[in-house]
Formats: structure tokens, sequence, C-alpha cells
């Protein structure tokens, strides 16, 4: 279970993220959506304890991820992978975390096999590899402590058709086994195909959230037309006047029932 009540952060006078309150709860997959800038990756870094709370909390598993005594074995985070040491391998990269954590080198060998990526790619270093081959490795690194809860912020950015696939089987596989994702994209088709649940974020402001199924069958539209309906417009103030969600709260229960 991810929760964030009322969580805010404010850059100055700015505010990047206000009062964003939503959960992300075991057994689904919960898409994260938003126009560039929204707030995506602000409230993501605070879900993960990287980037402060001006005010509100973010709880993981029942906790501040600060707090949790070995993370990396309860929570898989692949926030940038760009982010990666470019000059390690990416075997080196990976038995580096599995060191930390704490976990067999074996299982480094079994996250690659996962991931797709080879033996010979493994034993490259980081600075030679594609987009697609940095977010594989990425994404081996959140497997690789055999987590509970997944944050992916972007995974998809990179894959080639093939690893799209595979990466949409591998959420609804883990979700299926009761683990929790929350997952930002926006490759809106696909977050369509693979999120039990969906949290639109505008200008720092939740602007709809709930289920999927549900949100689309009641606006009778596409993800994509009522994605760019609801954050077409999208004041400082919250969301605009005439959306199909304009009437509702910032609040999980009260969204999820505005979308039964
Ligand atoms: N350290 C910072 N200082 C000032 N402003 C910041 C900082 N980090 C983020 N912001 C601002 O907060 C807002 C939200 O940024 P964020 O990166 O969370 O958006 P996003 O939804 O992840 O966007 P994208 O889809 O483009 O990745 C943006 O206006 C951004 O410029």
């Amino acid at each position: 279970m991810i929760t964030a009540d009322h969580l805010t952060r404010r850059y100055g006078d700015f505010t990047a993220v206000g009062n964003v309150t939503f959960e992300a709860r075991p057994g689904l997959v919960t898409g994260f959506l938003g126009p560039n800038g929204a707030g995506k990756s602000t409230t993501m870094r605070m879900l993960c304890g990287l980037t402060p709370a001006t005010s509100g909390t973010a709880h993981v598993l029942g906790a501040p991820f600060r707090e949790l005594a070995n993370p990396g074995r309860r929570v898989g985070v692949l926030l940038d992978a760009a982010a990666q040491h470019a000059g390690r391998t990416g075997r080196e990269a990976l038995t580096l975390s599995a060191m930390l954590m704490g976990v067999g080198r074996r299982r480094v060998s079994e996250v690659l096999d996962l991931v797709g990526l080879t033996a010979k790619e493994a034993d490259r270093r980081v600075k030679g590899y594609s987009l697609g081959m940095r977010q594989r490795l990425g994404i081996a690194n959140a497997l690789l402590g055999d987590p509970e809860v997944l944050i992916l912020d972007e995974p998809a950015n990179g894959l080639d058709p093939a690893g799209i696939r595979w990466m949409r089987d591998l959420l609804r596989d883990f979700a299926r086994s009761g683990g929790t994702v929350l997952l930002s994209s926006h490759l809106l088709h696909e977050v369509e195909r693979v999120a039990d649940e969906i949290v639109v974020i505008g200008n720092g402001r939740i602007v709809a959230q709930g289920s999927t199924e549900l949100l689309l069958s009641r606006s009778q539209r596409s993800l994509e037309d009522l994605f760019l309906e609801l954050t077409a417009d999208v004041s400082r103030d919250g969301p605009a006047a005439g959306t199909p969600d304009a009437s509702a709260p910032a609040t999980p229960e009260s969204t999820r029932e505005n979308a039964r």
C-alpha cells in the first residue's frame, strides 16, 4: 500500500504539488498521469523520501519510506533510468545493489534474465547503453530485492514494442500476486491497458482518480480524450469547471465513489 495524504511541496511561492491525496493498493496497478511539469516526479520523490514534503505525509507499507528497514527488499524504485553510474557495467551495478541489500548474487542473473539483458550486454559499461537498455537495467534494479511495492516513473520510456509488452505482463503479474504498483507514464494507451486505477494530476493538483474502467465507461471516452479534457485547463485553484471530475474532491474514497 502507498498512501499520499495532503502531500504538498512548495518551491518558494510555487506549489509544485498541492494537497495530493491518494492510495495505491495491493493487487492493483495504479497509473499516475499528468502533463509535463504536473508534479508526478515530485510526488514520487516525496513518496520515496528523496524530496522532503512541505506538508502532508507519504507512507509506503505503513511507514515513511526512510523508516523502512532495508527498503530495497520491500520497495522497488525506478525514478530516473539515466541516473546510473556510467562507468560500471550493468552486472556490477546490480551486484553492488545486491550486496547493499543483502541479496544473493544469483538474483543478479535472475533479474538480468527477467529484463532481457543478455550476459554480453550486462558486461558492458552503462555509458554505452541505449535508453531502453538503461530502462531495463533500472527495472532489474527495482526488482532485485523481490519487493512488495513498485514505484516506477516512466518505466516504459525508450522500451521497444516487445519491451513494452513485457513490461505490461510483468506489472500485471506483479499486481496479481498481491504487489502494489504505482506507475507514471505518458503512454496513455498502455496505461489504459495495464492500470486498474488511475490518478490524474494537473498543475500539482489531483483532477481525477478512480477505477480506470469506471472512469472510462462513465465518460464514454478513451483515456487519451479524458486525459486531454481533464488537463486542458487546470487552474491553480483546482480542476477546470465542466470537466467530468470538476466536482470530485481529491480524496480516494470520494473520487473512487465518483468513478462508480
Ligand atoms: N528543485 C526544484 N526547484 C524548483 N522547481 C521544481 C523543482 N523540482 C521540480 N520543480 C517544478 O515542479 C513542477 C513539477 O515538476 P515534476 O518534475 O514533478 O513534473 P512531472 O509531472 O514529473 O513532469 P514530466 O512529465 O515532464 O516529467 C515543475 O514546474 C517543475 O519545474
